[in-house]
């Protein structure tokens, strides 16, 4: 078992390439070693090809992982040596390159948001390979967020992203994490959505556990950040 943080984004990583076990048995290994993390990354091969198989720390299955997936491609090109571009996710193929030594993934394509209005907040709600709402407001810091954040969460069975436009193409941003049923330092997918809405070509988006840059271009929607081993 190996530790792993992306961006805050805490992760143990199980390499079960050469075996196969049970999913009542990831599950088992979840509960057992996640209680400090944020979730569990399986490294499976399926015919031929990686298979990034993820879980919450509450032991829910997720289809994706944006901070995820970059560990899981930065452990197969600097810890398995493997020269790939790509491996399958429950949300589908995604690729990965290294860019300036940051790892950058191109995330699942997004769903066409929809606006909605709750509990006196107005957001989007879209998907990026795991479902999220979006909502802007003045100042992000003041956000009770294990409170509205909780609720929210509930309600729409997403992720939640409260979202500070800092400048033309800078937020900051602060996730309610489904599965984790708590505030994490950040998150992947939860940032890509949040520059979707804001609709810039770059966006730097600040959140407690760093920067991560989210860029897009003419065939989809690029995450950019590092990965460190501990
Ligand atoms: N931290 C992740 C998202 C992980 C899945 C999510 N909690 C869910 O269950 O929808 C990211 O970086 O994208």
């Amino acid at each position: 078992m190996k530790k792993y943080t992306a961006n805050g984004n805490s992760f143990v990583l199980f390499d079960i390439s050469k075996t196969s076990i049970s999913d009542n048995e990831k599950k088992k290994w979840v509960l057992e070693n996640c209680k400090d993390r944020d979730g569990a990354l399986f490294v499976e091969k399926r015919d031929g090809i990686y298979y990034m198989d993820y879980f919450n720390k509450d032991g829910s299955r997720a289809p994706f992982c944006g901070n995820g997936a970059r560990v899981f491609f930065y452990y197969l090109q600097n810890e398995k040596k493997e020269n790939v571009s790509k491996f399958l996710t429950d949300a589908g193929l995604v690729f990965g390159k290294i860019y300036n030594g940051k790892i950058l993934i191109k995330m699942p394509k997004p769903s066409i948001a929809q606006k909605i209005k709750i509990e006196n907040f107005s957001g989007y709600l879209l998907k990026v390979g795991v479902p999220h709402f979006v909502t802007f407001v003045d100042n992000v810091d003041k956000i009770m967020i294990n409170n509205i954040g909780k609720k929210l969460r509930k309600k729409l069975n997403a992720n939640i992203n409260f979202v500070q436009k800092l400048s033309k193409n800078t937020i900051k941003v602060r996730t309610f994490e489904r599965g984790v049923e708590g505030e994490t330092l950040s998150c992947g997918s939860g940032s890509t959505a949040s520059a979707i809405i804001l609709n810039e070509n770059k966006v730097k988006v600040i959140t407690k556990g760093g920067i991560l840059y989210v860029h897009i271009l003419n065939d989809g929607f690029y995450l950019e950040g590092g990965v460190e081993n501990v």
